[in-house]
């Protein structure tokens, strides 16, 4: 054997020493090792979405899903932040519950914040019910409610900003009305229809609104409207399409006879109040603008008598008399007393959208009748008068 194999061999050939060092690092090699490499990705994973979750933190503004439910609690510094200490300059409008402001969130985003005034009547238990009843909203036009905040005396609700503001600003403004063309008029009218049906039949929950009116109409930048505010909302059961109710919430003129008079709730009394906003499309009009009687009651007459044109705003009079008279028919049948008579708004829809479907014809709206009236206003037009003088 020369020198160098025998250096070679001493090499391979296994002491007993050399034996015990290999069974050592081969436990290292098996066990330390991955152990170590495991801690190592364990810290810099939790490294990574620590910072993960501080930065989405950051990014919604310190918004926290709640426990309860699946909303998002805004604490109240950054609705300040976002509102300028909801300086004078963002408010866009004074409801019944409170004043609406206008902000931006830090990423950018815009928001509608309600703030909610105490001792409105919308108590705490309203209150979560309207926000957990519209963060379960989605639909094209709904306005979605994107969280809320409850901080000390604060009710505060955070909506999507809808950039072109309520119905009421254009269609009761003298020069913003002229921009309301008639093919516009009806893709808001279907719009609406359509954000009712869904409350109505489509949503999880079945939601009457209570308070449908132009100013709870919201426009966005493509002129799209959206059904807002539904701080009276409730939920009601299927079978239960005449609840009574505790505590009437709306607004005179729009709100139907039976719920006026004895709080009776359905799905017929948002019915009521889409037909007296479908009427005020049509004549331009505010409907506590007609003294004493009311539009659906003036509309009626005109009905009667056959001359629909007197009801029709100024600036539609250039448009196919038989469309605005099938939507004027529509919207009596809205309107009429007794609200088994009313359609659904799904058949609303289907009598928009049909050209051939016959289209009934409409009975005596809520406060148009005395007793010695037939329900289809046959007799003679002088002996109308008012039982309701004060819309
Ligand atoms: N999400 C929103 N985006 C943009 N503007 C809004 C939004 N919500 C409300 N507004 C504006 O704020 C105004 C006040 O709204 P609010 O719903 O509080 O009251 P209202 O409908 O006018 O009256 P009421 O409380 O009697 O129903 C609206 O007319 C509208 O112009």
């Amino acid at each position: 054997m020369t020198k160098v194999s025998m250096i070679s061999h001493a090499l391979t050939l296994p002491t007993n020493k050399n034996k015990g060092r290999r069974i050592w690092s081969g436990t290292i090699v098996i066990i330390v090792v991955p152990t170590v490499i495991n801690l190592i990705v364990f810290v810099g994973l939790t490294i990574f979405f620590a910072r993960r979750m501080k930065s989405y933190k950051e990014i919604t503004n310190e918004c926290s899903v709640s426990d309860e439910q699946p909303m998002l609690r805004f604490s109240l510094g950054m609705i300040l932040s976002a509102t300028s200490d909801f300086s004078p300059e963002n408010k866009l409008g004074q409801g019944g519950f409170g004043a609406v402001y206008k902000g931006i969130l830090a990423n950018g985003q815009e928001i509608a914040v309600k703030r909610l005034v105490s001792g409105s009547g919308q108590g705490d238990t309203e209150f979560r019910n309207e926000v957990s009843l519209l963060t379960r909203l989605q639909h094209k036009n709904v306005v979605k409610l994107l969280g809320f905040c409850n901080e000390g005396d604060e009710g505060i609700l955070v909506y999507e900003l809808v950039p072109n503001s309520s119905l009421d600003h254009f269609i009761f403004d003298e020069e913003k009305r002229s921009l309301l063309k008639w093919d516009l008029r009806c893709r808001i009218i279907e719009g609406v229809a359509r954000g009712l049906v869904y409350l109505h039949e489509d949503s999880q929950l079945k939601i009457i609104h209570r308070d449908l009116k132009a100013s709870n109409i919201l426009l966005d930048a493509e002129m799209n409207p959206k059904v807002a505010d539904f701080g009276t909302a409730r939920l009601f059961d299927t079978d239960e399409s005449r609840a009574e109710t505790k505590r009437i919430a709306g607004t005179r003129g729009y709100m139907a006879p039976e719920y006026l008079n004895y709080g009776q709730i359905s799905a017929k009394s948002d019915v009521y109040g889409f037909g007296v906003m479908l009427l005020e499309m049509i004549s331009g009009k505010r409907n506590n603008s007609f003294e004493g009687e009311g539009l659906p009651a003036f509309a009626w007459k005109r009905w009667v008598e056959r001359k629909p044109e007197i009801i029709i705003d100024q600036y539609l009079r250039a448009n196919p008399i038989h469309e605005i008279t099938k939507l004027i028919q529509i919207g009596l049948l809205c309107v009429q007393e007794n609200p088994a008579n009313r359609p659904t708004m799904s058949a609303v829809i289907v009598w928009f959208c049909s050209e051939t479907i016959i289209i009934p014809l409409p009975k005596a709206p809520a406060f148009a009748r005395t007793q010695s009236q037939s329900e289809n206003g046959t007799m003679s037009m002088s002996n109308f008068s008012t039982e309701l003088s004060s819309r």
